[in-house]
């Protein structure tokens, strides 16, 4: 009998860990050997240009798109029998926003996924669905047709939605694409809130200019993993420039990874 392989402590403590993630679409590999562990009660960002594989990563990693190789755990088990403890957020455009229901509906759809129909209570999962859009200022659109919302309302509802899960680890898809400067910071303070509860954020992120202030962590990933860590460290101009390829310029990089030059904006 081969004997079982010792998990690392670093996996074991961590909301997700991916080791040798691999995923290819036409025999093309869009995400290529990626390794990375998720500190735990930790908010990192995932950066890098279009269509470098974030996404892909995210939905591999969930079980959405299928992995080619790769082991995917959360809190050191595999993460099929772990998908309990980790919430979602899609990209707002990957949605399909006709689809007719109430933003309450939607929310407490977040509810669903742990419970069998003999545990429905439409009284509390209405209460606990009330008490998330609460969170995300949108109670008073409770009743309405998520059609009818804006895109920045569309966003906040879905947040709520994977507040409601309850989760360890909450995966977002470019939650501030598209939401105006109030929405984007209603969005941020939740996830902070969440991070200091002790619980864990990852989020696909373009905006390199926030980076600093929004994550302590972060994924630099162009098909492969280029560097991951902590923000003051990995997030430097070589890192970058490897990244996106040398597509930014040296004046874009000493704003980026420059303290001093945050500080005079
Ligand atoms: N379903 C699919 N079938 C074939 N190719 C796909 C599919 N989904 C994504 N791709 C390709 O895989 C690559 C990675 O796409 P992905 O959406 O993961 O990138 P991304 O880093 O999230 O990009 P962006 O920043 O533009 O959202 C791209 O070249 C994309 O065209």
């Amino acid at each position: 009998m081969k004997p079982t392989p010792r998990i690392p402590d670093a996996v074991k403590s961590s909301p997700l860990a991916i080791q040798g993630l691999t995923v290819s679409y036409d025999r093309r590999p869009v995400v290529h050997s990626v390794d990375f562990v998720t500190p735990p009660g930790s908010m990192t960002a995932i950066v890098g240009p279009n269509g470098a594989g974030k996404s892909t990563l995210l939905k591999a990693s969930l079980g959405i798109t299928a992995r080619l190789t790769g082991d995917v755990r959360v809190f050191g088990k595999p993460f099929e029998v772990m998908s309990r403890h980790v919430a979602y957020v899609p990209q707002r455009s990957s949605v399909d926003w006709d689809f007719p229901a109430t933003v309450i509906d939607v929310v407490a759809m977040g509810l669903f996924r742990d419970q069998r129909w003999w545990q429905f209570n439409r009284g509390r999962d209405r209460r606990l669905a009330m008490h998330s859009l609460a969170r995300v200022g949108m109670e008073a659109f409770a009743d309405r047709q998520i059609g009818q919302l804006s895109g920045g309302q569309q966003q906040r509802v879905f947040l709520a939605r994977a507040l409601i899960q309850d989760a360890e680890l909450t995966i977002l898809d470019e939650p501030f694409a598209g939401v105006d400067a109030a929405t984007e910071s209603a969005i941020i303070e939740v996830l902070k809130e969440l991070r200091d509860e002790g619980r864990t954020l990852l989020c696909v992120h373009h905006d390199l200019s926030t980076v600093h202030d929004y994550f302590d962590h972060v994924l630099l990933l162009n098909v492969r993993g280029i560097a991951a860590g902590a923000v003051d460290e990995v997030f430097t101009a070589a890192n970058l420039q490897a990244t996106y390829g040398g597509r930014l310029s040296e004046v874009q990089l000493a704003r980026l990874v420059s303290p001093a030059s945050k500080e005079a904006r």
